[in-house]
């Protein structure tokens, strides 16, 4: 593919009980969503914990993935510059909002640009001056938001979604994919997307459809 910023080449993954889950290739261009999809227990999840370098160890691994030019393989959680979003979000409790979008720059983002981005962020999370609350007190749409903004602050090259919307109610769904969507797009960060609801797959993405682990 042109223009490929993640590639998966045969990333296959061996059950401690021996049934192997893939090989799975793909390639993802800046800003596109690809969604893996598939029934229960397919390896969806651990799929993309290979990926974000969060897989047991119980699992084998073979199989390379690469994120803008660079292999994958022996490279540190932190260092790969992934980011995750899963069902809940996943917010520090004893942290203020402010202070989880916070904790997400880069160390090399200093002083008043510190407090430049998190304003930035409250802002397109829709959240703008309610940098103290408490995570407890917000919606579950706007927790959810802000678990976007706080890993979109991380600068990351790709973004893992782990059923981000499923705990949502339907009404909140919508406005949800299309915050998201609209936020990776614009960014043009791109991002694997794990759902069973076909609705989140956004307009004209493509699906690979995963089978049930060979014995
Ligand atoms: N640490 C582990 N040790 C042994 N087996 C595991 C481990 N983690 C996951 N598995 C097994 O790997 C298979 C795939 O699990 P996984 O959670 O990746 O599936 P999934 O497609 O994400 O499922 P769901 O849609 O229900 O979330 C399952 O059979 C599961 O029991």
């Amino acid at each position: 593919m042109k223009n490929t910023l993640f590639e998966l080449d045969k990333l296959c993954l061996t059950l401690p009980d021996g049934r192997a889950i893939g090989p799975l290739s793909l390639a993802l261009a800046p800003g596109e969503i690809l969604t893996l999809m598939g029934p229960s227990g397919c390896g969806k999840s651990s799929l993309l914990a290979a990926i974000a370098g969060t897989l047991s160890p119980a699992i084998r691994q073979s199989g390379q993935g690469r994120l803008a030019g660079q292999s994958l393989s022996g490279i540190p959680i932190e260092q790969r510059r992934i980011g995750l979003l899963f069902q809940d979000a996943l917010l520090f409790p004893h942290m203020s909002v402010a202070e989880n979008l916070a904790f997400a720059l880069p160390a090399s983002v200093r002083g008043q640009a510190r407090q430049n981005a998190v304003r930035a962020a409250l802002k397109d999370a829709e959240l703008s001056g309610m940098e103290k609350r408490a995570p407890s007190t917000l919606s579950g749409g706007q927790a959810a938001r802000v678990a976007l903004m706080r890993a979109l602050l991380a600068e990351p090259a790709m973004l893992l979604l782990d059923e981000p919307f499923s705990r949502l109610d339907s009404r909140l769904r919508q406005d949800m994919r299309d915050f998201v969507y609209r936020h990776l797009q614009a960014r043009a960060i791109p991002a694997l997307l794990v759902t069973h609801d076909s609705a989140d797959v956004p307009a004209g993405g493509r699906i690979i459809q995963l089978e049930a682990p060979d014995a």
